[in-house]
């Protein structure tokens, strides 16, 4: 029982206020997972905006935190551009490996001082999310690394992507910014306790799942699901101002986007070796997939400096573990 003013004017006053309010209380719960406010002020408030926009449709826009919950499913996907090509990743099986690694980088670099940044591989799907002064504007998947498929319907729905950028960092007006969507290993298994029960198909892993959900035809669907994103890169930007790649991630923070917590900085390869090993037995601890984790050079003009080949950037390269092929293969057998 909303009260509805009777005047657009007074009404679009109140519904920018909630937007702000329950935009805030969205980014505490889902990204910062540290709320206020209880779940029922919250659905209160998403309540009130509800009512607002039935009452006053001309003031609804695709930033409106009612838009999470999906509208109407999409006759299917269109193709996009990515503002600059997404690229794909070299592996490294072994601490040798990565020596090696870091061998080609220090030559190509005349021996300068390099600085090593270290993520956890989240074993999900990528996504390129374009924000245009502060506001999501398209959410993309990486297709052939030059185009992809509009997921921006179904990308709304994820709770822990923001779709207006927080003022407290400085909002660039342009920002192209990859990341991982993932399904946490709890809510795989109670999507297939449901479909156990259904007599459905099982899903073979939280990867598939998650990029499954992300291709939903209906938006609804997908808001079912409790994906989340974490970011860890950039496209095309204009005014973010940084120069390393340890320095975007504490940006992309405090424009209000959701870091994997567990990144470290390293001057020299056989600590990057030891970290990644120490994640081989640790990653079952955590509450989401990981295949391995991803070695960066941090800074971003040695980056540029280093390119790329046709497919893979000279820059990074991914740290892999050994596939549990026994149980993979037998999951995939048993679930197909
Ligand atoms: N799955 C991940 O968590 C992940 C994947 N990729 C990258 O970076 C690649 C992207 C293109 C060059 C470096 N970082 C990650 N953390």
């Amino acid at each position: 029982n909303t009260a509805i003013p009777d005047s657009l004017t007074a009404a679009a006053e109140e519904i920018e206020k909630l937007k702000k309010t329950i935009h805030y209380h969205s980014h505490r719960y889902y990204v910062l997972d540290n709320p206020e406010i209880s779940d029922a002020e919250f659905d209160k408030l998403l309540r009130q905006l509800i009512d607002l926009e039935t009452a006053y449709p001309s003031l609804i826009t695709p930033d409106s935190p009612s838009q999470r919950v999906g509208g109407a499913p999409a006759g299917g996907f269109a193709r996009v551009a990515h503002l600059t090509p997404m690229l794909s990743l070299g592996n490294a099986f072994s601490a040798g490996e990565l020596q090696a690694f870091d061998a080609r980088v220090r030559v190509s670099l005349d021996g300068q001082a390099v600085e090593y940044v270290v993520e956890l591989k989240i074993d999900g799907l990528a996504m390129n999310l374009v924000y245009e002064h502060g506001r999501l504007t398209r959410g993309a998947t990486r297709g052939d690394g030059v185009y992809g498929e509009d997921v921006s319907t179904n990308i709304r729905t994820i709770r822990s992507v923001p779709l207006v950028l927080s003022e407290t960092g400085g909002i660039p007006p342009l920002l192209e910014v990859r990341g991982e969507v993932y399904l946490p290993r709890r809510e795989f298994d109670r999507l297939n306790t449901l479909r156990e029960a259904a007599g459905e198909p099982l899903m073979a892993n939280p990867r598939n799942a998650a990029a499954g959900s992300i291709r939903q035809l209906d938006p609804r669907i997908t808001a079912e699901r409790a994906l989340d994103i974490s970011m860890h890169g950039l496209g095309t930007e204009e005014g973010l101002g940084v120069t390393t790649h340890s320095a975007m991630l504490e940006k992309l923070q405090a424009l209000g986007f959701k870091i994997n917590p567990h990144y470290r900085t390293f001057d020299n390869i056989d600590e990057v070796a030891q970290y990644c090993e120490s994640w081989a037995e640790k990653r079952v601890d955590l509450p989401y997939d990981i295949d391995g984790l991803v070695i960066k050079v941090n800074s971003l003009a040695q980056q540029r400096l280093l390119g790329s080949t046709a497919k893979d950037p000279r820059w990074a390269i991914a740290y892999k573990f050994p596939a549990e092929q026994a149980t993979t293969i037998l999951e995939d057998i048993f679930v197909r």
